[in-house]
């Protein structure tokens, strides 16, 4: 479970001002749910997925991953969060195996559960041939994939994942969003951002729009085409953003 209440974050501008990238959002997110968060650029999705990874602090609100709160228990959450960017980093001379191998370690996976998960995640994952290549050899889809397996290497109960897809071709796009799938399946909380309209009609149970830091509108996608009557999702996302 994900619960945000009234999660701010300022920044300092380059002129000295306040730049409110978030502006005191709330939602929640359920075990056994994908919620998908869009917005323009600059929304604030990155800076909110960022501050319940406890990446960023807040500057206001509050917000409990898994049960535990962003700002004073941070190690019990990253314990129970998977955290997925289009840019986490991806060892250049550590093969496959040894980085996801070496975040399971870190996460004080038992040795004799983690040879096999990882032996399954690599299996789902369709990395198996790479287990021996290094970072640096690895196609950009590849590296996604091997980020995954990183994510989901201690088996954490809520995945956190921004702009996942970003920059893969239809076939690798199409497995992470199958392995999204699998993980709603076995009741994991799902927060997701991203740009891709078909991505969010195909996978999201409830939607946040955000604009300007703030939440727009949330809901399941047939709620709000009823709300605002207007059946195609991306003339109704022009219609609240701009
Ligand atoms: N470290 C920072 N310092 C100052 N301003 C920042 C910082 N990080 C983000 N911002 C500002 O906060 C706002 C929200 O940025 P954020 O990256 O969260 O948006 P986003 O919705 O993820 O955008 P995109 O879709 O382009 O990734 C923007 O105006 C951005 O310029």
């Amino acid at each position: 479970m994900i619960e945000v209440r009234d999660l701010s974050k300022w920044f300092r501008g380059p002129d000295g001002g306040r730049v409110t990238a978030v502006d005191a959002l709330r939602f929640t997110v359920r075990p056994g749910e994908v919620f998908g968060l869009l917005g323009p650029n600059g929304a604030g999705k990155t800076t909110t997925l960022r501050m319940l990874c406890t990446v960023l602090q807040p500057t206001a609100g509050t917000a409990t991953v898994a049960g535990y709160d962003v700002v004073t228990q941070p190690s019990a959450v990253r314990h129970h969060v998977g955290f997925l960017s289009a840019n986490t980093g991806v060892y250049d001379r550590m093969t496959a195996w040894e980085m996801v191998e070496y975040y399971g370690r870190l996460h004080e996976v038992p040795p004799d559960v983690l040879r096999p998960r990882i032996e399954e995640l690599f299996k789902t994952l369709q990395i198996t041939a790479y287990r021996d290549v290094p970072g640096a050899k690895m196609s950009t889809g590849t590296r996604q994939k091997v980020s995954i397996a990183r994510a989901l290497v201690n088996d954490p109960p809520v995945l956190i994942f921004d702009e996942p897809t970003a920059g893969l071709d239809v076939l690798v796009q199409r497995a992470v969003l199958d392995s999204i799938k699998a993980l709603r399946g076995r009741g994991k909380t799902i927060l997701f951002s991203t740009h891709i309209m078909r991505e969010v009609e195909k996978l999201c149970d409830r939607v946040a729009i955000l604009s300007r830091g703030r939440l727009v509108v949330c809901g399941t996608l047939d709620d709000l085409r009823t709300m605002h009557n207007q059946p195609d999702l991306e003339d109704l996302f022009f219609q609240l953003v701009s």
